[in-house]
């Protein structure tokens, strides 16, 4: 079918198929291309079913256009980077021909194949021969089979010389005793309300510098694409996880269904199409444009999905949780049930407090008006429908969170700072314990993203008793008051009265110095803490965070405490890259 046929021209075209072929099943659905929609109507005969099971998958690639001639051409350009030794951007396009192929082709081994040799080269032997594995299970032809074989032989010889992969969880491990019910969370954090700061989270242990208090999954997350609303790299969909957001070193799979989505592992593939992809990789395409409603309706796939697909359960389910007023404290998530989970999530979730603003979402009834599955159900519904998103964009807007990865590969952009080159935006979703701290302009612990999740780390120490707080973009050694206050009014709808709102402290470099021992000490520990070696960094992280430890309480704000914390940030930070730049450089 040609994409420059226009609707109208295939709506003909279709009806007159339709009035010839009475036994025709019609399945109608929206025929996703590249850049625009074409709405076709698109008929098959029931005995042809019957005849052919597996022609459903063929309607599958048809309808998202799987096409070996686009995934050719895509691992065509990964060959000419690979033969220039750019490693990373030729995986990409590897990985990106494996979304657009279809199934049955010979293409999905011959782009394993092709990552293969890419693992080869970084020494990175056993993703190396797992591709190797993959590349003979999907179709690589026979007669080229002993190319693999020779360097399946080579990985087997050369595995003893592999390179190390840092696992970042070595670091980033809770300090404290895990809560019971809530796997991730050390056990000395409490949710309290009161009229001033709503919900928020107090410690009944002293924290200290360095403590790492939380380490939580998203309960629904984003990749962040590129739409009118945004502008992001093209390429974020093809080096992370739909499910967890991790790069897992590129070595992803393709949705068997879509050309836009990839995932680490069957696993996260599996949980992802129960919890949510089975509804939205029909109309992905569609979703990645769609800014703010796209998580949104993320969340709606899973409200469904956890009733068992029946808007009439989802709608009772609503209704029962109308009045409800709960946190994840008072549930407990210890045990492994994809229903009872998500319905507490969505308990919790539906608990917050919306903001005022009204969005406009016709994004999503253009897409649940010609949702493949969804399309019956959105007409009889629409009321309900659009109040849930609705009502979901308006919670996003105040709890959801971005979510930051390192980049991949070496070439940093020099123009731009430290923390900018190194920590991307790739992503948004809702922590449903981190979203209940609190904003200060002088925050007390850090959020940092790590494989799709968030630790939480103290960057101040923090008294028995004493609220948690957070940055939410406005800290005041980056930003003046007015400008702190302007933000946090506008996105956040309060007025900040934190201690460097209250106590107008200034931002560096007038910030004063209290002590230039400790500036001296800062200014090296600046210079060193990036290059120095595993185990002398991490004694200089250390020692960073007892220095800031001790001298709070008499030197805060000073520019040495200020200077400290950046270094603990890019030690963070830095663990993380570390980690990504081995991934993807030669060797
Ligand atoms: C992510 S939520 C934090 C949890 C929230 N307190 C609640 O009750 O659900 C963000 C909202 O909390 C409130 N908030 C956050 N920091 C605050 C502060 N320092 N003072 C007053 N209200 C604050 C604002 O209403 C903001 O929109």
């Amino acid at each position: 079918m040609s994409e420059h046929y226009s609707e109208q021209r295939l709506s003909h075209i279709l009806n007159e198929k339709v009035k010839r072929n009475c036994f025709s099943l019609i399945v109608q659905f929206r025929a996703i291309s590249r850049d625009s929609c074409y709405h076709i109507s698109f008929l098959f005969s029931l005995n042809y079913l019957l005849k052919f099971p597996n022609c459903y998958q063929v309607i599958l690639n048809m309808q998202i256009r799987k096409s070996d001639k686009i995934s050719e051409a895509l691992r065509n350009e990964g060959n000419k980077l690979y033969g220039e030794k750019r490693f990373y951007h030729a995986m990409l396009k590897y990985n990106e021909s494996l979304c657009h192929t279809p199934l049955t082709s010979v293409n999905l081994g011959l782009a394993y194949a092709n990552r293969s040799a890419i693992y080869f080269e970084l020494r990175l032997y056993e993703k190396c021969l797992k591709n190797i594995k993959l590349a003979i299970d999907h179709n690589y032809p026979c007669e080229k089979l002993n190319v693999l074989n020779h360097r399946e032989e080579k990985c087997n010889e050369m595995k003893h010389q592999k390179l190390a992969i840092i696992n970042p969880w070595n670091f980033f491990k809770l300090t404290y005793k895990s809560h019971k019910k809530l796997h991730g969370v050390a056990d000395c954090l409490q949710v309290r309300i009161n009229e001033k700061y709503g919900k928020h989270i107090i410690t009944t242990k002293p924290l200290h510098v360095g403590d790492i208090i939380a380490i939580e999954k998203p309960f629904c997350s984003v990749l962040l694409s590129e739409s009118k609303f945004l502008k992001v790299d093209k390429e974020n969909k093809f080096q992370r996880c739909r499910n967890c957001l991790k790069d897992n070193q590129l070595d992803l799979i393709p949705c068997s269904g879509c050309c836009e989505v990839m995932f680490c592992s069957d696993k996260c593939h599996q949980e992802a199409n129960e919890r949510f992809h089975k509804y939205e990789c029909p109309v992905m395409n569609l979703l990645l444009k769609s800014g703010s409603v796209n998580i949104a309706l993320q969340i709606f796939f899973i409200a469904l999905s956890a009733c068992d697909g029946s808007i009439e359960n989802l709608q009772n389910f609503m209704l029962e949780t109308e009045n409800t007023n709960s946190t994840v404290f008072d549930y407990n998530f210890s045990q492994d049930s994809f229903v009872s989970n998500t319905k507490n999530y969505l308990k919790c979730l539906t608990s917050l407090t919306r903001s005022q603003r009204k969005f406009c979402i016709q994004a999503h009834d253009d897409i649940l008006s010609t949702h493949p599955q969804l399309k019956n159900m959105w007409n009889e519904n629409q009321e309900f429908i659009r109040n849930f998103i609705q009502k979901q964009c308006q919670i996003n807007d105040q709890y959801f969170h971005g979510i930051f990865g390192g980049s991949l590969t070496k070439t940093g952009n020099e123009n731009l700072d430290f923390f900018s080159t190194h920590q991307k935006s790739i992503g948004s979703g809702w922590f449903p314990f981190c979203s209940l701290i609190n904003h200060s302009c002088a925050p007390n612990v850090t959020r940092v993203s790590v494989e799709g999740k968030v630790v939480l780390v103290v960057c101040r120490p923090i008294a028995e008793g004493s609220q948690l707080f957070d940055c939410y973009k406005a800290n005041f050694n980056k930003q003046p008051k007015s400008s702190r206050q302007m933000t946090l009014l506008k996105e956040f709808n309060f007025t900040c009265d934190c201690e460097a709102c209250d106590k107008n402290y200034p931002a560096p470099p007038i910030l004063p110095i209290k002590d230039i021992k400790i500036v001296k000490f800062g200014k090296k520990t600046e210079e060193e803490i990036v290059n120095l070696k595993g185990g002398q960094s991490l004694k200089r992280y250390h020692d960073c965070c007892e220095v800031i430890d001790k001298n709070h309480d008499q030197n805060f704000p000073s520019l040495e405490l200020s200077l400290l914390q950046m270094c603990q940030a890019m030690y963070q930070l830095k663990q993380n890259h570390l980690i990504s730049q081995i991934r993807m450089s030669p060797g």
